[in-house]
């Protein structure tokens, strides 16, 4: 249930702006997600529902991957919002304030339900599970392997440091240690990592900043809010051309060398042995679907 692809950019669109959703796909994220959940208000939350279930219907968002953020487990809402976003043929439903295993299991049974209702091919409806509070951080791993429709677990650090009664910061200090157990949980689960949004649209250079450590972290994309933010991540999440020369001279050379019986030895001056092939593979996936990788290596 996680077909590989790019998903470095998921931007969020507030369902109940015709003029925001109708567009988004111009700025050619990887992925929108259509929110029903924060950026709704709650008198609006009907009609937002049924916007998006027409925005699913008729708008051709051009292979972008079309998420819906559902509202939370507490609410009277979620069960409606599974219905419109299935019938209406989302690729995925983005789970807000995830806190156990269990969770996700009641979401993913709905959304069975639902894609009998509608019609739609069983199974094949995504499920990602946000992680908003110190309980859904402590809960990770099982989150993480909880079905096989969940494509991945997000930190969302507005809701995680106001139930930690931390302090959003630009280092993210607050947030190290959640990110850090958040991504041993999808790399030990095999589900992909994403970041939290950056919240100060106005501050490019702390965005650049943070872009580029989760990326070094290993995450492998990053929640938006602005259309500011996704060529921005994108370009940090391209590797360069010297990056991806090296990347090239590593499995060359390790393939190389494995036949002759040499394990270890040095490439571009540095040393590499089979371990590093993995990572080289990696980056020039991530080249090829930018488009600055054309060869045949990976
Ligand atoms: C912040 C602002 C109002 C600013 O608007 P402004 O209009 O002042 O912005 P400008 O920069 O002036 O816009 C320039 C041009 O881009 C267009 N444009 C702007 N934003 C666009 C967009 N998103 N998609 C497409 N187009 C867009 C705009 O229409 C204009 O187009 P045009 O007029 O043609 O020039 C706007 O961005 C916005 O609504 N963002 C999404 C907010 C949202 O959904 N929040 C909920 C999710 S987070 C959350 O809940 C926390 C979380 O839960 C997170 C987690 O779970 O991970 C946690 O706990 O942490
Ligand atoms: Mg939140």
């Amino acid at each position: 249930m996680t077909p590989e692809r790019l998903r470095r950019t998921m931007i969020f669109l507030n369902t109940q702006r015709a003029a925001l959703v109708k567009d988004a796909f111009v700025y050619q994220p990887d992925c929108v997600i259509f929110d029903l959940e924060d950026a709704v208000a709650q008198r609006e939350k009907d009609a937002a529902r049924i916007q998006l279930y027409h925005t699913l219907k008729d708008l051709d968002y051009q292979g972008i991957e079309r998420w819906v953020r559902i509202n939370a487990l507490d609410s009277d809402l979620f069960q409606e919002d599974i219905r419109a976003a299935v019938a209406g043929g989302a690729e995925g439903i983005r789970l807000p304030k995830t806190e156990t295993a269990e969770d996700v299991q009641m979401v993913a049974d709905l959304v069975d339900q639902a894609e009998v209702a509608f019609n739609r091919p069983v199974g094949t409806t995504m499920v990602m599970a946000a992680l908003e509070s110190p309980l859904a951080i402590l809960n990770a791993y099982e989150i993480a392997t909880s079905s096989p429709r969940l494509m991945g677990i997000a930190l969302s650090a507005g809701d995680y440091t106001r139930t930690m009664h931390a302090k959003r910061t630009v280092k993210g200090l607050e947030l190290f240690g959640a990110r850090s157990q958040l991504l041993l949980a999808a790399r030990a689960a095999g589900v992909m990592a994403f970041d939290t949004v950056y919240t100060d649209t106005d501050d490019p250079q702390g965005f650049i900043d943070e872009v580029k450590m989760i990326r070094d972290l290993g995450f492998d994309g990053k929640s938006c809010i602005s259309p500011k933010q996704i060529g921005i991540t994108h370009d940090i999440f391209t590797p360069d051309p010297k990056e991806v020369l090296h990347a090239q001279h590593v499995i060359q050379a390790v393939q190389a060398n494995e036949a002759k019986g040499v394990g270890v030895l040095t490439v571009d001056g540095k040393m590499v042995d089979i371990a590093w092939v993995e990572g080289a593979k990696r980056t020039l996936k991530l080249a090829k679907a930018a488009g600055s990788y054309r060869g045949d290596l990976v």
